[in-house]
């Protein structure tokens, strides 16, 4: 019988205590605090660890911790220096790869594949990628003619903003976290991170690989804690944190940006979004199902690029609707390590409420529930758990509250269409502005749509799939900034522009 996978505990963890203890690691320590929460897995509800919660006493010891390496060797290291310690973290990543999927499995009881495929992998190429990143960057210079004749040089120097606050959250806790931790070193600065108190355990591995990677003491700083009153909120109000980068819903982004306003603190946000996915009549049909079910239903839905929306064609919706249901009764709800498994839990008991309570209010709004709606029956310990089953709607008016509030679950609706001028019409009206993902065989059509989407990002028969150089981010509700290739360079360094009179 397949088990929920058990972390195997990590050395930052106090294993002579029961349950073990998930520490913060704060100028090259880790350091206990006697506040503490509990992990339990989505899987079977049971008690996977403690953790330390961090106060505004931890988080500013963090801060000053980051300030001193700041004004250390760190502060001077060269892009070669801070290059090659990148790739020694990457390599670290990937000398306990089983290690990660283990803790990535344990928090979020996803399936071990995807867990080794998608989370851990991207957790070594994100320091990879901007290790290489910063060793190619090229700089500016403009040369122009003074008003006196003479020659000037006018070129750009970068410098680190200095202490970066990362607040992440618990959907791909590695991926995430690593996504902006190393640009933010790669570029020079020290940072205070601090996960979702749901997803502990692959951040504080990450701290044990900094460390035997020879990350100086105070560069890299995990607290672990809350949003509210806890550690989150602290290290957006600690007056010395120079930049918050944040990824989460959208309404704790306007919290985050009421509370930074005062210091008008750098802030680059990665927020919720209410995707669609658009597949016209003269799309692989088969491919076009499958990338639906891919995208509506990875990670439980729980992708902040999942595709919650879809609009199919009119002359293939029925057939499509049918075929959609079909593929996804096929899918396989297990334990993370179950062969075949397609899909985990939802990532908590809490979670699963909120999925199930949209499940119900899509029901009240005169949805047809074409499969699912509810949660599966194990008759063992997973029915402790927090699994819900993957569901489609139909029927719902675009103005219904399932059609437009994000609910980051197994769900999606599916919804005819007639045109193209009315898609787009349609997929524009949302108060978010995160992903599309269009399925044609027309790419004149393709290109036309997929430049009148209001999104930060869109796909064209593929879903998901990422090269690190481009932008990354949504407009709207959906997010602030880009991040990505050379705009984290951007976001985390501070430009200076010098002019030289030859
Ligand atoms: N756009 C993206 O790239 C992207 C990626 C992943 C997830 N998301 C979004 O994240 C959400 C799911 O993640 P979540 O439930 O962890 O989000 P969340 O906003 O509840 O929490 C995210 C993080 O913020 C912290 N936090 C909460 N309130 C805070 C406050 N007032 N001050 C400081 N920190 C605070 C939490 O402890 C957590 O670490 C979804 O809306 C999803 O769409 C977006
Ligand atoms: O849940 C949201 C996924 C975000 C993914 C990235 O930020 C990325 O692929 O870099």
């Amino acid at each position: 019988m397949p088990t929920a996978l058990a972390t195997r505990a990590p050395s930052s963890v106090s294993v002579d205590v029961d349950p073990p203890l998930l520490q913060h690691y704060i100028d090259g320590e880790f350091v206990a605090t006697a506040a503490r929460f509990e992990n339990r897995s989505p899987v079977t509800g049971q008690l996977i660890a403690a953790v330390c919660e961090a106060g505004p006493a931890e988080v500013d010891r963090a801060v000053a911790a980051a300030r001193r390496a700041l004004a250390g060797p760190w502060g001077e290291a060269s892009v070669e220096d801070r290059a090659a310690i990148l790739y020694r973290v990457a390599a670290g990543i990937e000398a306990r790869f089983e290690a990660f999927v283990a803790a990535e499995v344990a928090d979020t009881g996803r399936p071990v594949e995807q867990a080794r495929r998608l989370d851990v992998a991207r957790g070594v190429a994100n320091f990879r990628a901007f290790a290489d990143l910063i060793k190619t960057a090229p700089s500016e210079l403009f040369e122009s003619r003074g008003p006196d004749g003479a020659t000037l040089l006018n070129y750009v120097s970068r410098k680190p903003l200095g202490v970066v606050g990362i607040i992440s959250p618990w959907n791909l806790p590695l991926l995430l976290l690593t996504w902006k931790v190393a640009p933010a070193l790669a570029m020079g600065n020290c940072v205070v991170a601090k996960p979702s108190e749901e997803s502990p355990s692959s951040a504080t591995l990450l701290a044990e690989v900094m460390r035997d990677a020879g990350v100086p003491p105070g560069v890299f700083n995990l607290v672990h804690g809350f949003g509210p009153g806890s550690a989150g909120e602290a290290l957006t109000r600690h007056p010395d944190v120079a930049a918050i980068t944040f990824t989460g819903e959208s309404r704790t982004g306007s919290q985050i940006m009421k509370t930074v306003a005062d210091g008008v603190k750098e802030i680059s946000f990665e927020l919720g979004g209410k995707n669609a996915a658009v597949v016209f009549a003269d799309a692989d049909f088969d491919a076009a199902v499958e990338g639906v079910r891919r995208s509506s239903f990875t990670n439980a839905g729980q992708v902040c690029l999942c595709s919650e929306r879809v609009y199919v064609e009119r002359p293939i919706f029925e057939r499509f609707v049918a075929a959609l249901k079909a593929r996804t009764e096929t899918m396989r709800l297990d334990y993370p390590d179950a062969p075949g498994v397609d899909m985990g839990p939802v990532i908590s008991h809490k979670h699963r409420d909120k999925v199930l309570s949209y499940y119900r209010l899509a029901v009240a709004e005169g949805a047809t529930v074409v499969t699912g709606g509810g949660t599966p029956l194990f008759n063992d310990i997973r029915d402790a758990g927090a699994f819900v089953q993957p569901t489609i709607l139909t029927g719902l008016p675009d103005d219904a509250r399932c059609v437009t509030e994000e609910i980051f679950g197994p769900v999606c609706h599916i919804a005819p269409f007639d045109s193209e001028q009315e898609v787009i019409g349609r997929v524009n009206d949302s108060a978010y502005g995160l992903a599309a993902c269009v399925w044609t065989t027309d790419l004149s059509r393709a290109h036309r749509v997929s430049r009148r989407f209001h999104t930060g990002l869109v796909w064209v028969n593929t879903w998901f799939t990422r090269d690190l150089r481009t932008p990354f981010g949504g407009t709207k509700l959906s997010g602030l900034g880009r991040e990505g290739g050379r705009h984290s360079l951007d976001f985390y360094s501070e430009i200076t522009t010098i002019c030289i009179r030859l």
